[in-house]
């Protein structure tokens, strides 16, 4: 029985795909495979017999990406899955900060009890009057797939959008409008944009890449939006800003203790993937991405271990190796194959930055002794019998 441990809730659509041969736990310590969203796993014991974790969603910076690898644990996420589900909310803030729909609809509110509100609308609505997105110029700084989306979405609603994403995907800029302005530097975003949306992982080079420095490039008044991380904005930098009226509005999916007490912030509780459809497509994706590694021993949108996909094994066995990126693993491979007389059917051997992954299809059915002699050998993480 092959064990799942869910740290957030998914989607039943998901978590109905998996078979008879699964059993949900709900004791990480003993699971062999992990769902998750937000939940934050960096302090968090790994169990031995982990193999797999996926994130039904897209950033990873909640999971401690190395550790998992060097204990051969391979880490899924679903690449676009909920990107529909941000680029509607991104269009929503664009929207928020320019009309204030949040002021007047408090003051509707506010005042409710009021029998002659409908005359009263008419005199206070001045104060909430706002400006059109359309003709205005936004920057979209990632041409992931969630900034690809806005890109668009904004284009078509009138605006003059660029973009900047130095590693863009040929998927990716296959899918960008021709509309859009494509720049090299975010500097030329940050001179030209009225409106600036950040759609970037949180990585090291990527923290607190808004700050002081990069918002004196801006353009007085601009409008500031971060669907992405609350990290990439250095909150005190964006509260002198907002105080200086450098920046309008910042709208942040990501409040924290301070963003969520600044004037001039627009804070939602990170909304941008709660979507019925959203949750829906990432946890069957999800799903499957572990069915097929646990069953087959195939890795799809990893992010610590390559892509891998020896189909549906059509020999007596297959084993499938963790292992680290470094020399001579395939010949010691191959020669406790060889040691053992059996013959390999087919192999893939691939690898991803100091990690490695290798599927054998043998002409036996696996056996204990022969995973016991591969993972003796120096640098390999973990051996599965898979067949
Ligand atoms: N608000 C929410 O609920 C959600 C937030 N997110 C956040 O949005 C981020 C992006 O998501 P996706 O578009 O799905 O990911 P993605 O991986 O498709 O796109 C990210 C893009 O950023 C680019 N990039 C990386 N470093 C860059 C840099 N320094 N400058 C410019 N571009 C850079 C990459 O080349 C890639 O094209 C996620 O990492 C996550 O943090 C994602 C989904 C939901
Ligand atoms: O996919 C992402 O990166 C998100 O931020 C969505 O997070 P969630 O699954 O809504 O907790």
């Amino acid at each position: 029985m092959v064990k799942v441990n869910c740290l957030n809730p998914i989607a039943a659509v998901g978590m109905d795909l998996f078979s008879a041969d699964y059993a949900k736990t709900e004791n990480m310590q003993e699971a062999d495979a992990v769902l998750v969203r937000s939940a934050a796993m960096h302090d968090l014991e790994l169990p031995e017999n982990l193999k797999a974790i996926a994130r039904a969603g897209a950033g990873v910076n909640n999971i401690p990406l190395d550790k998992c690898a060097g204990k051969g644990i391979v880490v899924f996420n679903t690449p676009g899955a909920n990107a529909n589900g941000v680029k509607e909310l991104a269009i929503a803030g664009l929207l928020l900060a320019s009309r204030d729909i949040v002021g007047g609809i408090n003051w509707v509110a506010e005042n409710k009890a009021d029998e002659n509100i409908a005359k009263n609308v008419e005199k206070a609505k001045s104060k909430f009057a706002g400006r059109e997105i359309m003709g205005k110029k936004l920057g979209v700084i990632g041409l992931g797939a969630i900034g690809v989306l806005v890109a668009n979405a904004a284009n078509r609603l009138g605006m003059k959008v660029y973009g900047c994403d130095p590693y863009i995907s040929v998927d990716h800029a296959w899918n960008l409008s021709r509309d859009i302005i494509h720049v090299k530097t975010n500097d030329e975003i940050y001179k030209e944009c009225d409106y600036i949306t950040v759609h970037v992982p949180l990585l090291d080079e990527t923290k607190h890449m808004i700050n002081t420095e990069t918002i004196s490039k801006m353009k007085d008044g601009v409008v500031i939006l971060n669907f992405a991380r609350d990290l990439l904005v250095n909150e005190d930098d964006m509260g002198e800003a907002l105080k200086s009226g450098k920046v309008a509005r910042y709208v942040t999916d990501f409040p924290n203790a301070k963003t969520a007490n600044m004037e001039g912030v627009i804070a939602i509780p990170h909304l941008g993937a709660s979507t019925e459809e959203s949750e829906d497509n990432c946890a069957v994706m999800a799903v499957k991405q572990i069915m097929d590694y646990i069953e087959n021993g195939n890795i799809r949108n990893s992010v610590n271990y390559p892509s891998c996909n020896a189909g549906i094994c059509e020999s007596a066995g297959r084993i499938a190796i963790n292992h680290r990126n470094i020399r001579n693993m395939l010949s010691q491979f191959t020669s406790v194959f060889s040691g053992e007389n059996i013959n390999i059917a087919n192999m893939i051997n691939k690898s991803k930055g100091e990690y490695a992954y290798s599927i054998f299809d043998i002409e036996i059915p696996s056996t204990e002794e022969l995973v016991n002699k591969l993972a003796s050998i120096d640098g390999v993480l973990k051996v599965r019998i898979i067949k």
